[in-house]
């Protein structure tokens, strides 16, 4: 589906969370597709066939964004019940635990969601960069506000669907393999396919505007304290039907398993 001409809402969702929001989720951050910010890096290199130096450049670099955004396993949803899930683009709040970065992801290698596990080289967030993010050293307890995308991401026609975060905060480090913690409080809009690059880019930064709105409304923003963005309550079963402060919490998402 094209985007729909036209100006858009400046709030996204009602006064109050509603069903079937707040959605939790949780899981490591894995190596996505590599397009979200990636900056041509060129690489130099001695030709085999003429013993010249030859620089050469990521083909994948003018699909880049400049928006980093942390991927995360889709299993959870269907852990509980969620695989029905409207693709489409949403916000709410997120914390990283940095302990959490093991082994598995070293100097060299990351957590993937496909084969490659390479490092890829550091993130850039070029296209937000006049945002006025937050910017704080990264800890535990801090509450970021962000802004997902679940689903198959028709500009670039993938074929399977992914959950990525863009966080609303300058980090100064990439994070593959913390564990990042997230509650979903409402719906922005649908995906689209877009006549370009740009016009994708644009899109993204009104969804960062329309989030940052809708979350400092005072019950959007009661959601911060919950004790699942302290990592606790991994268990889905043990976290459904409990509420808090009088706000429903209706349900929970456990993805503490890579896929
Ligand atoms: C807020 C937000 C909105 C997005 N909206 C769309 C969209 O409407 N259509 C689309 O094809 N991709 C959309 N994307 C996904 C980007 O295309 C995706 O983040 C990019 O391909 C980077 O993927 P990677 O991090 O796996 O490399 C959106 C991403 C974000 C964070
Ligand atoms: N503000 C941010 N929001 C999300 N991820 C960020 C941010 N800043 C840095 N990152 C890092 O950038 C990575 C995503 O970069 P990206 O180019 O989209 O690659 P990938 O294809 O691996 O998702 C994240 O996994 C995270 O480690």
């Amino acid at each position: 589906m094209g985007r729909p001409d036209g100006p858009r809402d400046p709030i996204a969702g009602p006064e109050t969370p509603q069903a079937p929001f707040p959605l939790k989720l949780r899981g490591p951050v894995i190596k996505g597709f590599g397009r979200g910010s990636r900056e041509a890096t060129p690489t130099t290199f001695t030709s085999l066939l003429t013993g010249n130096q030859v620089c050469k450049t990521n083909p994948n670099a003018s699909h880049q964004l400049g928006i980093p955004t942390a991927n995360i396993p889709l299993s959870g949803l269907g852990i509980c019940g969620h695989s029905d899930l409207s693709s489409g683009i949403y916000y709410g709040w997120c914390t990283l635990d940095h302990s959490s970065i093991s082994a598995q992801t070293s100097a060299t290698s990351v957590p993937s969601a496909t084969n490659d596990t390479s490092r890829p080289a550091q993130s850039s967030s070029h296209a937000v960069a006049d945002l006025e993010y937050s910017s704080s050293k990264p800890s535990s307890d801090t509450v970021y506000p962000t802004v997902l995308s679940i689903g198959y991401n028709p500009y670039y026609k993938n074929e399977q669907r992914s959950i990525e975060i863009h966080i609303l905060h300058n980090f100064s480090e990439d994070f593959y393999g913390a564990a990042l913690s997230l509650i979903v409080l409402g719906f922005i809009r649908p995906e689209y396919d877009y006549v370009s690059k740009d016009a994708l880019v644009e899109d993204i930064r009104e969804d960062i505007r329309v989030a940052q709105r809708s979350l400092a409304r005072e019950t959007y923003g009661a959601w911060k304290g919950d004790a699942w963005l302290r990592g606790e309550g991994d268990n889905a079963e043990e976290h459904a039907g409990k509420s808090r402060d009088g706000v429903g919490q209706r349900d929970g998402v456990g993805m503490s398993q890579m896929e």
